[in-house]
């Protein structure tokens, strides 16, 4: 069963029909990238399934059963500048917003939500600056804090957008070794990347999209060069190609 199965997906923004037909799966233990040009639909696709767009049609299913209320049993980790740093909120403070979905009446986090929280930070190695003020974080702290957020609330799927943008190589490489192990802890773990060599080097397997999927499977076995010159629109003799070869 997968932990995460999108069938016949199709988005309109703008009155403009952005993704069509897409369908992917994600499984436990897991580790996918999303890969694909700039305004292929990379976050539209993310977004649409954690319920912040409204797709026209298709289906998803999280753990072999249809969701219902979009987002259910997903983790989100937007895009880094889409957060508001400069709120006054700690690193636990942040992490506990990933569970406001499950706070209780009087929205005040009890025990379980503590213990989520704790974990989660653990899972990301912040706990020792738990009460740190986020504005005050690194970008690569920020990018593990946003990630102890959408664990907080155990999801079976993590869907991440562009977490390794603007990290320098060493901390790209702590995080693809963390998202490796969540993935291996039994998550089902997808995201997006323009690191297209990180990608190649780290993911399992490999989404190839634009507006809709053009390929997927593992990296070696897309060495083909034509769904990549589909997908990202460029020619024989591309730098993009020549890293096919030599990753
Ligand atoms: N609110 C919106 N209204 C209309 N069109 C939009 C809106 N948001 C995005 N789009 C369009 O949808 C398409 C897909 O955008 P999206 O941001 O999902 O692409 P992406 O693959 O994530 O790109 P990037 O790699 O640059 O982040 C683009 O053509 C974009 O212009």
């Amino acid at each position: 069963m997968n932990a995460l199965r999108v069938s016949g997906l199709a988005v309109d923004l703008g009155g403009r029909r952005v993704l069509t037909d897409v369908g992917l799966t994600v499984d436990r233990g897991e580790l996918v990238g999303l890969v694909g040009p700039n305004g292929a639909g990379k976050t539209t696709l993310l977004r649409s399934l954690m319920g912040l767009l409204k797709p026209k049609a298709g289906q998803v299913e999280v753990d072999g059963e249809p969701v219902r209320r979009a987002g259910t049993g997903l983790g989100y980790v937007p895009q880094r500048h889409e957060f508001a740093w400069d709120f006054p909120l700690s690193v636990e403070g942040v992490v506990m917003t990933g569970r406001t979905g499950r706070l209780g009446l009087l929205r005040r986090p009890r025990a379980a939500d503590w213990r989520a929280v704790v974990e989660a930070l653990d899972r990301v190695r912040m706990a020792d600056l738990r009460t740190r003020p986020v504005g005050e974080l690194s970008g690569g702290q920020r990018q593990r804090v946003l990630l102890a957020r959408a664990l907080a609330l155990q999801p079976s799927a993590l869907l991440l957008d562009e977490p390794f943008t603007g990290l320098d190589m060493p901390t790209q490489e702590l995080l693809s070794d963390l998202l490796l192990s969540l993935a291996r802890d039994s998550h089902a773990v997808l995201t997006t990347t323009h690191d297209l060599p990180g990608a190649l080097y780290t993911c399992d397997r490999l989404v190839l999209l634009n507006r809709t999927v053009v390929a997927a499977g593992p990296p070696d076995q897309l060495r083909d060069e034509k769904p990549w010159m589909d997908t990202f629109g460029v020619s024989e003799g591309s730098p993009l190609l020549k890293i096919l070869k030599a990753v």
